[in-house]
């Protein structure tokens, strides 16, 4: 099994030497396309219109001036056009993704982009408490349980058109409930804020504490109150099949052009 490395936050993070870890079990065809510099927070950004510069670092490692989707772009149809990944993990990230925050995660967008180039995309975060800095984080869940939670996942089948977003709990390893597949925590109102700065007239955008109540049934809660590691199957069909089925996909139309009748 080919696989193709990535994460956000930089190719010489501690997480993405967890996720090599990981990966080298898995397979002895393990390559890394990973981001020179943090890009933690970009989103599924591509750096369109400006030039990018492929690094290579050591055998099978590079380093590219871009994002984590321009990494997966870069693995999938440049160094590996010969054949491409069966498997993307983006990851590890320092950090959970969980609920909508998940929007602006450059480690989904790595494996999101994975599975647009047709492999199978995994994410992966080890959490941390977020108010007490990112020196504090503990990798353990994720260096003990990546593995066998990676081979959970491919051992589904009939996942298609999905990619998947796993966090490691913050407990010891020891302490792992199991690996439950849940529903990502939606949120009444956007976890992005604007605040500002003590400069006059400059601002930072930030994400707002989680908001209470939980749903018992989504990530939020269930990684941090059961201990147990999380898998989101997140579907790239992001149309409302639903409503469209519902509405046979017309809407009202006169016929009218604007101004006529
Ligand atoms: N203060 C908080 N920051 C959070 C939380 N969840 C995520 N984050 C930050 O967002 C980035 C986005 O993910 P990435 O994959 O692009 O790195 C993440 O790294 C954190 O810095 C949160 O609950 N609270």
């Amino acid at each position: 099994m080919r696989i193709l490395l990535t994460n956000d936050d930089g190719v010489d993070a501690p997480g993405l030497a967890v996720l090599r870890e990981i990966a080298h079990v898995l397979s002895d065809d393990v390559w890394v396309v990973a981001p020179a510099a943090n890009q933690s927070g970009t989103g599924h950004r591509f750096t369109f219109g400006y030039e990018i510069e492929l690094d290579e670092r050591e055998r099978r490692v590079f380093a590219l001036d871009g994002t984590p989707a321009d990494c997966v772009v870069a693995g999938c149809t440049h160094v590996l056009r010969d054949k491409k990944p069966d498997l993307v993990l983006s990851g590890v990230n320092r950090g959970q993704n969980l609920g909508d925050i998940l929007h602006c995660s450059g480690t989904a967008a790595g494996a999101r982009e994975g599975a647009l180039q047709g492999a199978i995309g995994i994410a992966l975060s080890q959490a941390m408490d977020y108010s007490i800095g990112h020196d504090e984080i503990k990798w353990d869940c994720a260096v003990a349980h990546g593995v066998e939670t990676v081979r959970a996942i491919l051992e589904l089948k009939g996942a298609v058109d999905t990619y998947f977003n796993v966090n490691f709990p913050m407990c010891t390893p020891e302490q792992v409930s199991g690996i439950r597949m849940v529903q990502h925590q939606r949120f009444a109102h956007s976890p992005f804020e604007l605040y500002p700065s003590d400069n006059a007239g400059k601002h930072f955008v930030t994400i707002l504490e989680t908001p209470k109540p939980l749903d018992p049934r989504a990530d939020f809660h269930i990684l941090h109150e059961e201990n147990a590691i999380t898998v989101t199957p997140l579907l790239l069909q992001q149309t409302n099949l639903e409503l469209l089925e519902r509405f046979d996909g017309r809407l009202p139309f006169n016929g009218m052009a604007r101004g006529q009748g």
